[in-house]
Parts: structure tokens; C-alpha cells; sequence
């Protein structure tokens, strides 16, 4: 089987916690929606021969509009989501025809090529890899507003997208996981419980995934995606 390395790009969320009446992945960011950001990351780079583009049902139309009007080529389909993150990217991965899989969140267009490479290159290396970043506040465990414990912050790690694994090795994990019953909020969660060891990738911190309206903010007055920039 060839090295192919494709992307599933999930943006079928609702966008709860940044409360829009459009969904966050939508948005205008320096004119452009913010998911044709993050899709513009990884049309350009060179290792990507694919992307699986997946959205919300009544989006789908829409984001193919995008897809022709931004020159997207590498988007070869582009479908409808579940209600939970992880069955919008079951549903990618199970359109995608590739070797190995980089899962993305539509909402991280700041994600730069480099990080790409050190993620695919990683997870080539070792099985399965995602970028994370140390944690830089000390974390408490709180329950009923009192501290129960301080866990120890060297060992913590918040972990981003994207998240590198063999689609032949997720895709088993993912249908595991459906049988079983459980919903994990990212792709290494579902990998781990099959016993797939992933290895950890320091990103940046400016990989920020926009959750709420301050990260809005972030997005337009910090550094441009990485779709925009000439280096
Ligand atoms: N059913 C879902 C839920 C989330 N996502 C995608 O997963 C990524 C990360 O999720 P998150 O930031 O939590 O997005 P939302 O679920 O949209 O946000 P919220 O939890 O605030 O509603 C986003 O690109 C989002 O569109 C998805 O494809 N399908
Ligand atoms: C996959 C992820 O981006 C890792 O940080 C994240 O878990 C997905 O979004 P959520 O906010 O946890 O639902």
C-alpha cells in the first residue's frame, strides 16, 4: 500500500460555547470562513493528497460552494457529521482511501506546516502521534467548588489536533469504540483504549482550537492563519 497521508477535517459542531446564531466554523476571519482556513493549511501542503471534509447536514451544499470557489482540489467529499465529534470523524474516516490519517479540528486554522510534518513524521516513526502543548497553569481536580487535588503539571499535557494514526488501526479503533459504547472528546482517546500508543509532539500554543468569543479576538488581532502567511 502506498504512504498516502490524507486529513479528515471535522466542522459539523454547533458551537455552543461561543453562542453565534452561525456556527463558529463560519465565521468571517479576515474575510474568509475560519473552516476555509484550516482547509487552506492543508491543501497546500505537500504530504496531503486527500481531504475528507466533514460538516454540518444543512452545511454540506454550502461548503461545497466554498470548496469550488477557494480552489480546495484536494477535497474529495465532503459530508454530513454526527451528533458527537467522534461520529463526524468516524464518518470521514470511513470515506477516506489512504494510508495513514491526520484528524483535524475545523476551528485550528492556525495550525503551521512544520507542525504538520512533525506530527506526520512522528507518528511515521513511532504508530500514532498528536501535537500537544505543556499545560502553563497549575491544574486543580474541583469538585462541588473545593479543590479535591493538585495534579502534578509536569506530566500534563493540553492535547490540539492534528492527531496522526494509520487509517487501517483507527478506523478498528472508532468501530470498537461505537460497539462499545464510548464517546471520547478526541481521536488518541478512542486509539488508546485499543491499545494503540501514541506518541506526544510539542506544537504551539498559538494552535489555539476557537471555542469561545475571546478566541475570536485572538484569531483576528494576533498572527494570520497559516493559509495567509508567505513563510
Ligand atoms: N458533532 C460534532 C461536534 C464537533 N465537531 C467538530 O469538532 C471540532 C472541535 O469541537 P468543538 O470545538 O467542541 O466544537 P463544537 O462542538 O462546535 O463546540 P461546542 O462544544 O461549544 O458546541 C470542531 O471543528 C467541530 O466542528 C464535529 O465535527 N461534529
Ligand atoms: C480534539 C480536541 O481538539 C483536542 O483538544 C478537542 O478535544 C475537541 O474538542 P472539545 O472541545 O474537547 O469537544
Amino acid at each position: 500500500m502506498s504512504n498516502a497521508v490524507g486529513a479528515v477535517i471535522v466542522a459539523a459542531g454547533r458551537g455552543t460555547r461561543m453562542g453565534t446564531a452561525e456556527s463558529k466554523q463560519y465565521l468571517l476571519l479576515r474575510g474568509k470562513p475560519i473552516v476555509v482556513h484550516t482547509l487552506e493549511a492543508f491543501q497546500r501542503h505537500e504530504r496531503i493528497s486527500e481531504i475528507i471534509l466533514v460538516t454540518g447536514e444543512g452545511e454540506v451544499e454550502r461548503c461545497k460552494e466554498w470548496v469550488q470557489a477557494y480552489g480546495l482540489t484536494k477535497v474529495a467529499a465532503v459530508l454530513p457529521g454526527g451528533s458527537e465529534r467522534q461520529h463526524s470523524v468516524h464518518r470521514g474516516l470511513k470515506a477516506l482511501g489512504t494510508e495513514w490519517v491526520m484528524v483535524h479540528d475545523g476551528v485550528r486554522p492556525f495550525v503551521e506546516a512544520a507542525q504538520i510534518d512533525a506530527c506526520f513524521l512522528e507518528a511515521q516513526r513511532t504508530g500514532a502521534s498528536v501535537l500537544a502543548v505543556p499545560v502553563k497553569d497549575t491544574i486543580k481536580q474541583v469538585d462541588g467548588g473545593v479543590v479535591v487535588s493538585t495534579p502534578d503539571r509536569s506530566s500534563l499535557w493540553a492535547i490540539q489536533t492534528p492527531q496522526t494514526f494509520r487509517l487501517s488501526e483507527l478506523l478498528a479503533a472508532y468501530e470498537s469504540a461505537e460497539r462499545e459504547g464510548f464517546v471520547g472528546t478526541d481521536d488518541s482517546s478512542v486509539a488508546e483504549r485499543s491499545g494503540i500508543r501514541v506518541a506526544v509532539v510539542e506544537g504551539s500554543y498559538a494552535n489555539i482550537k476557537i471555542t469561545t468569543p475571546e478566541d475570536l479576538d485572538f484569531a483576528e488581532f494576533t498572527s494570520k492563519p497559516s493559509g495567509e502567511r508567505t513563510s
